[in-house]
């Protein structure tokens, strides 16, 4: 439990002050909680004696209210300064998440399910909340609390009776520091089962048109009850052991009390204390119920924010595989592959191999090659997004292993195959390229892409909302804004990675022509399953196994008898020549 503490201590330090306040009003609330059973007491000895006056029952009521009101207002201040404390670390620990999230490379996201990940930032934060707020005002309040009561009942009382009745107190410790490590342990299984079900809800979700297609509903929903299954299963384990804390609580204190009457009538007998101490004695044993069944509940607390802390960090923990080190700044005059080599950290094979090229400032290259030649991952290695492998990726005399990532990022306009879009409008995915575009870079934007016919037929034109990733809009509308979100930045570098192969052969013409026109002096890379969209292309380069097999232009491939040529007798003949 103190583990925890540790942890979170950086907070704790930095927050100072709020927690010097809730500590101050957590004595002044806990001092204001020992009047009243002194109160009592002391009025029925005054009544046993028949000394109790008008005046002072009058006096007795109103330091009552006095109390009340009192324990009111500081209790509002504390509960209020350490529930925002909670909510604070909470999102602070969220900010650092999603920076986190922005920063990781695709390898962590390879090794990560989505579902955990946003188990991470939602439940886990939420149970590090918990921790924070009812964690720590269940160990300062029960704490203080605690010593408080068992310091007045030594003081005003009788301390040998205080120590007989607290006797079975260390049992308690110990049994629930047994259960919260437990507990630890426990609750990270379950809450790891939480993040695959949760994965589970989103393929589900995304993959239910596909499986009403295929008719799998009812092997789905299997698959999905044995999922909840096993989370229900791991989260009764700690449900299980969250149940031995009250009743171990009740045992203690009822063991507790029998101590305390069976001693205390001695002590009275004796004439060592009165029968109203007596009384007063086990209402403050009563009280001592609350916190100690809170201790139980803090070891239970504690150890899950612990555990739900521990995953967090794991992930903030997670180091940049990609090296930032330098601050220059580039223009793509010269991109220079020097025999690069490259394999994925979770591949078997190399996905390039040796690949030696040139591509100078304003050309225009093409990449083709069969499925899974290694296309992407050229542009992958070009974007800096997976670590380098061997050889020497080098732009601008500079080698990209010293380029910073977002400077380099910012001189590329990349569409990927995938087409992401955000469910926003048109619009605003738009404008996503270059957010303080004029109305005029938006129109000439659209127009590039060849989106301007379609646009005239969407119903609230830009500002139509595109649906959750696009999901009301075709296949070639999701290219073709993705294609003028990356044109209204203007580029120095345009990379299409297969970005034409949902419009029409006309409509991929048109985008072709306009990127022809447009961007004389400007680097231009097509990846591409037809070879009508790198026809034009300075350089094209065919790629099989990861390794360059043919180098050439379309004119000079097209006449060999390699498998540019043969694709393009394919597409001439039709397919005859199969
Ligand atoms: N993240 C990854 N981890 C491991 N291997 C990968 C990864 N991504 C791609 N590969 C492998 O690298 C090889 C090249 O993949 P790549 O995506 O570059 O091919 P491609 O030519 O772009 O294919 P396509 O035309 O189908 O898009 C393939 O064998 C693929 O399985």
């Amino acid at each position: 439990m103190l583990d925890y503490i540790k942890k979170i201590s950086w907070y704790i330090v930095s927050n100072k002050k709020r927690y010097i306040l809730i500590v101050i009003f957590l004595m002044l609330a806990n001092l204001l909680d020992i009047i009243p059973p002194q109160l009592i007491g002391r009025t029925i000895d005054l009544i046993n004696n028949g000394e109790l006056t008008a005046a002072m029952t009058r006096n007795i009521l109103l330091i009552f209210i006095g109390v009340i009101i009192s324990t009111y207002v500081v209790s509002y201040w504390w509960g209020y300064l350490l529930f925002e404390g909670a909510i604070k670390i909470e999102s602070i620990l969220r900010s650092r998440l999603m920076r986190k999230f922005l920063l990781l490379s695709p390898g962590f996201y390879e090794r990560s399910k989505t579902g955990d990940l946003m188990a991470k930032a939602t439940n886990d934060l939420k149970t590090v909340n918990m921790a924070t707020g009812f964690g720590i005002i269940t160990l300062l309040d029960a704490t203080t609390f605690l010593l408080t009561i068992i310091l007045v009942m030594g003081i005003t009382i009788s301390w040998p009776l205080t120590i007989f009745a607290l006797l079975p107190l260390p049992l308690l410790a110990v049994v629930e520091s047994r259960l919260g490590k437990m507990i630890n342990t426990r609750h990270k299984a379950s809450q790891e089962a939480f993040g695959v079900m949760n994965d589970a809800v989103l393929e589900v979700v995304e993959g239910v048109r596909l499986t009403r297609s295929y008719v799998q509903e009812s092997a789905e929903n299997k698959r999905f009850h044995k999922l909840t299954d096993n989370y229900l299963k791991k989260f009764m384990k700690v449900e299980q052991l969250d149940a031995f804390f009250q009743p171990l609580t009740i045992i203690v204190v009822s063991l507790s009390i029998a101590i305390s009457f069976g001693y205390g009538a001695v002590l009275v007998n004796n004439g060592v204390i009165t029968v109203g101490e007596l009384i007063t004695f086990n209402v403050y044993l009563n009280m001592l119920i609350w916190p100690m069944f809170a201790l139980g509940m803090l070891f239970n607390i504690m150890e899950r924010g612990n555990a739900s802390y521990d995953r967090i960090q794991g992930v903030l923990d997670e180091s940049d595989d990609l090296n930032d080190s330098g601050d220059q700044e580039i223009n793509g005059t010269l991109f220079n592959f020097d025999d690069v080599t490259f394999k994925y950290p979770s591949g078997e094979y190399n996905s390039l191999e040796n690949i030696t090229l040139e591509l100078n400032k304003g050309e225009t290259l093409g990449i083709v090659g069969k499925t899974g030649s290694g296309k992407s991952t050229f542009i992958k290695q070009l974007l800096k997004i997976y670590p380098e492998g061997t050889g020497n990726l080098i732009i601008d005399g500079l080698n990209i292993s010293t380029l910073d990532r977002k400077k380099l990022r910012d001189k590329l306009g990349y569409v990927s195959q995938e087409n992401i879009l955000f469910s926003k409008t048109v619009r605003e995915n738009i404008l996503f390229g270059k957010p303080d575009a004029s109305p005029r870079e938006l129109d000439e934007a659209i127009r590039l892409s060849a989106f301007d016919e379609d646009l005239k037929r969407m119903p609230d034109g830009l500002d139509t909302l595109v649906g959750e990733k696009g999901v009301s809009l075709s296949g070639g509308q999701k290219q073709r804004i993705s294609i003028a979100r990356s044109l209204i930045k203007s580029p120095d570098i345009l990379i299409l990675d297969d970005a034409l192969s949902a419009v029409d052969a006309r409509t991929e013409q048109r985008i072709i022509n306009h990127i022809k026109e447009n961007r004389t002096g400007k680097t231009t890379i097509i990846i591409t399953h037809r070879l009508s969209a790198v026809h034009h292309a300075d350089k094209i380069i065919v790629l099989d196994k990861g390794k360059i097999v043919e180098e050439g232009t379309h004119d000079m491939l097209s006449k060999g008898r390699g498998w540019y040529g043969e694709q393009n007798d394919y597409f001439l003949t039709g397919g005859d020549s199969e």
